[in-house]
């Protein structure tokens, strides 16, 4: 058999890559063949977008092989790997916020030669290219008007309108919620049944057993090993990825919850309307989920409390008195916090160091008088939390940037741990967060409740919200349509609420 023919599509052999000092990637082998759904997955910072940015021409490898289809491929840039029929989803969304939908998903397409294109009629595309993928959303918006969901259907889209041979898809779920992921699961095996080749990042692991055909596990830079997903197991491709055996993923709870209320809000309503009669309570201690689909109001909900949206009227209130919030910082003053779910938007500044980010709520403790900021006790601050949180980096000077996805996710939410906070929102705190972390940031969690701080955790992550929570409401259009107590916990039970049915009885 000769390289043209060989059974796998695509074949990046013995690839090694640094970062000034920092070897990243160190003898990989990754192998797909021709229409298989091929899952790659490892911890935060393993390396597996790194490799991926090697194919599709971001990064350069410093050694190895990259073949396509028999041929081996050098791609200088993402334009060269798009070529080549290789399109990738970024977990980091790359839209231009300012250009409309239909302009996002085919502007690439303006390329040297070519200054003029009949924008009504990829307006009419990419409408219908939308459609196909079994979403509705107006290809004329501007992408800053949507959702993040939305987002996510734009870069999808974005990556269909090529003349895609590779289907690169980095963590393409974690802002969906489970009817999306359905949708997306049904576009993945039709293209694959099409002969497309599509490698799958992601943390989820069940998604993997449901929709992959092989897996490949990277562990700090090193392939540790592919395995036929039907012949494997959540046990062992846990033991490749972290190098032991994971016993409780939802650490038990121990704190004593108060029997009033820390925070409560009264008949919450947005200018908009879009979140209307708001009202729950939570108390010190408690670790409080808000569940629901996309676009119910959750994040909303969140936005409104934390004065980020503006309110028509609803009454907010810390240990029974009454609060006018009228913008973030007045929010951070009566020691609100919240880690957004928009991580590059909201939740961290990509150009600072992690020290700085995770002091800029509360500069107190680590200037003087006058602002000025102490670095070396800036660096002390952070050293702490980078180590609780296990966050993968040389030192507290490295800009979030050049961090994985999963570990500014952790910064985002170191951000917020550094400070006293009375009841503090966390949206999606997991979201792009390996395994073994997610075990970290659960027992993080559990310790700031046990400090008397009343925890709010909104995820679209069905048994995380179940495994942390003492108690969940239910969204459902813009209000909380139900409420369940523990021994209520299942996922039937929270999707019958997120659709505004009731509970069988
Ligand atoms: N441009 C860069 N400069 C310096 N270091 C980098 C750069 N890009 C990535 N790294 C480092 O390379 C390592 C691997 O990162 P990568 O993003 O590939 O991990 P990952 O497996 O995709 O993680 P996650 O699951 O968190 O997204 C990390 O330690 C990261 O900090």
């Amino acid at each position: 058999m000769n390289n043209s023919e060989s059974e796998y599509r695509l074949e990046m052999n013995g690839i090694s890559k640094s970062f000034g000092i920092v070897s990243v990637l160190q003898d990989v082998n990754l192998k797909v063949k021709h229409g298989e759904i091929h899952a790659l997955i490892g911890e935060n910072g393993a390396g597996k977008s790194t490799l991926m940015k090697i194919l599709s021409g971001v990064h350069q490898k410093d050694s190895g092989q990259v073949v396509l289809n028999g041929e081996e491929i050098n791609p200088k840039n993402t334009h060269e790997g798009q070529l080549l029929g290789i399109s990738v989803v970024y977990q980091e969304l790359s839209l231009v916020n300012d250009l409309s939908v239909a302009e996002n998903i085919y502007l690439h397409k303006l390329g040297a030669n070519k200054f003029w294109m009949n924008w009504k009629k990829i307006t009419k595309d990419a409408g219908e290219l939308i459609k196909s993928l079994g979403f509705d959303i107006n290809p004329a918006a501007r992408v800053r008007d949507l959702s993040i969901v939305q987002k996510q259907v734009v870069e999808i889209a974005k990556a269909l309108s090529e003349d895609t041979k590779i289907l690169v898809l980095d963590e393409p779920t974690t802002v969906f919620d489970p009817t999306d992921t359905q949708k997306l699961f049904d576009n993945l095996l039709r293209l694959k049944k099409e002969g497309v080749s599509i490698i799958y990042i992601s943390h989820h692991l069940e998604e993997i057993f449901k929709i992959a055909d092989t897996v490949t596990v990277l562990k700090d830079g090193v392939d540790t090993g592919s395995r036929v997903v039907s012949e494997t197991n959540t046990d062992e491709v846990i033991k490749l990825m972290i190098g032991r055996e994971l016993k409780d993923l939802y650490p038990p709870r121990h704190v004593e919850i108060s029997e009033k209320p820390i925070f409560s809000v009264r008949n919450l309503t947005a200018k908009d309307n879009l979140v209307h009669d708001v009202s729950f309570s939570v108390k010190a201690g408690e670790v409080l989920g808000i569940a629901g689909l996309g676009g119910s109001g959750r994040t909303e909900t969140a936005k409104l409390i934390f004065g980020a949206d503006k309110k028509k009227s609803g009454v907010i209130s810390i240990a029974g008195i009454d609060l006018n919030i009228s913008c973030p910082a007045n929010a951070v003053k009566h020691a609100i916090g919240f880690v957004s779910e928009d991580r590059k938007e909201e939740g961290v500044f990509l150009p600072l160091s992690i020290g700085r980010n995770i002091s800029i709520t509360n500069f107190k403790p680590i200037s003087n008088k006058f602002g000025f900021i102490f670095s070396d006790k800036e660096t002390a601050n952070v050293v702490g939390l980078i180590d609780k949180l296990s966050i993968k980096t040389p030192s507290g000077k490295v800009i979030v940037k050049n961090l994985s996805g999963g570990n500014q996710q952790k910064v985002a939410l170191a951000k917020w741990l550094s400070i006293d906070s009375k009841v503090i929102i966390i949206d999606e705190p997991t979201r792009g967060v390996d395994v073994g972390a997610k075990v970290e940031i659960y027992n993080l969690i559990n310790e700031v409740a046990k400090k008397g701080v009343g925890v709010i955790v909104i995820s679209s992550d069905m048994p995380e919200i179940m495994g942390i929570s003492d108690r969940i409401l239910v969204m459902h259009k813009g209000t909380i349509f139900g409420e369940l107590p523990k021994e209520k916990f299942s996922e039937e039970n929270i999707l019958r609420y997120s659709i505004g049915k009731h509970l069988k009885s």
